[in-house]
């Protein structure tokens, strides 16, 4: 990919995409199309110079404790999550080396022959490279989730910046799908959303971030052009910090 020189504030990032997200119209898989607009986007990135590390949840296939409520073992449910996410992973690659975007995947859960198995220093190295790394599997343990993951590995590799890409377009005073009313911040602390409860994130990512004093911004992915304007430096969503 040819790489032109434009102003960027950021030139580490780590992306968190919904795996929700991923089912488009639909309530559960992948759907195509969703995965070609975000390497359309992932690419935008890629070709200003931005090294892009991405997170995606599994949530459009499994979720452990949904998994739990139907009768499973949690750790199993979890396991069956952290699944979920290398298939999503490995969808997003392929979409992505179609637009002819370098694509690494490493999984923190080791699958020989599938994807490699995450190592930070060559996760470093290919981000360096200006490969995108998609890093999947989530942490390896149960009872966490993606976001934590996102959080984490955004730590590891020196990314300036933890990014969740979700259905909402901030982070709110409650949850806006379900309370019309709700007011949208543009930035808050990290103690606020935790003395708040606010549940856009798991509080334990938000700890990590804020012990690691790490931003997190929450955006709309569906809004074209949000991820651009948020590494040229534009106000979109919410900043925590
Ligand atoms: N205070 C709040 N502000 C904004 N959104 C909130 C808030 N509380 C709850 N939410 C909900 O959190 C959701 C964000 O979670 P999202 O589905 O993007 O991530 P996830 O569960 O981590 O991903 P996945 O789909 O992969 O499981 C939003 O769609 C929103 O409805
Ligand atoms: O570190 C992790 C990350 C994820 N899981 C399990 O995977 C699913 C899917 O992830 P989401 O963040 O919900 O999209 C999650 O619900 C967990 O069951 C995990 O166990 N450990």
């Amino acid at each position: 990919m040819v790489k032109t020189s434009a102003d960027k504030k950021y030139k580490r990032i780590l992306l968190k995409l919904s795996g929700e997200a991923l089912t488009g119209s639909e309530n559960f898989g992948i759907d195509p199309r969703v995965l070609d607009q975000m390497a359309l986007e992932i690419g935008q990135l890629v070709g200003i110079g931005v090294q892009v590390g991405l997170v995606v949840g599994g949530g459009n296939l499994f979720r452990g404790a949904a998994l739990q409520a139907a009768g499973l073992d949690r750790v199993t449910g979890d396991h069956m999550g952290m699944l979920a996410t290398v298939m999503n992973g490995l969808a997003l690659r392929d979409a992505l080396e179609r637009s002819n975007i370098a694509t690494q995947v490493m999984s923190s859960i080791p699958m020989s022959g599938v994807v490699d198995h995450y190592d930070r220093r060559k996760a470093i190295r290919a981000l360096s490279n200006g490969d995108v790394v998609i890093f999947c599997a989530g942490t390896g343990n149960p009872f966490f989730t993606t976001d934590s993951a996102a959080c984490l590995r955004g730590i590891e590799v020196e990314a300036e910046l933890v990014l969740k890409a979700t259905k909402v377009d901030g982070v709110y005073s409650a949850d806006p799908m379900k309370v019309a009313d709700a007011i949208r911040y543009e930035r808050l602390s990290y103690d606020e959303v935790l003395d708040k409860k606010l549940e856009v994130m798991d509080l334990t990512a938000i700890c990590l971030c804020r012990d690691h004093s790490m931003p997190v911004r929450v955006f709309e992915m569906e809004k074209q052009g949000a991820l651009l304007n948020i590494v040229r430096g534009g106000d979109v969503g919410t900043l925590i910090e």
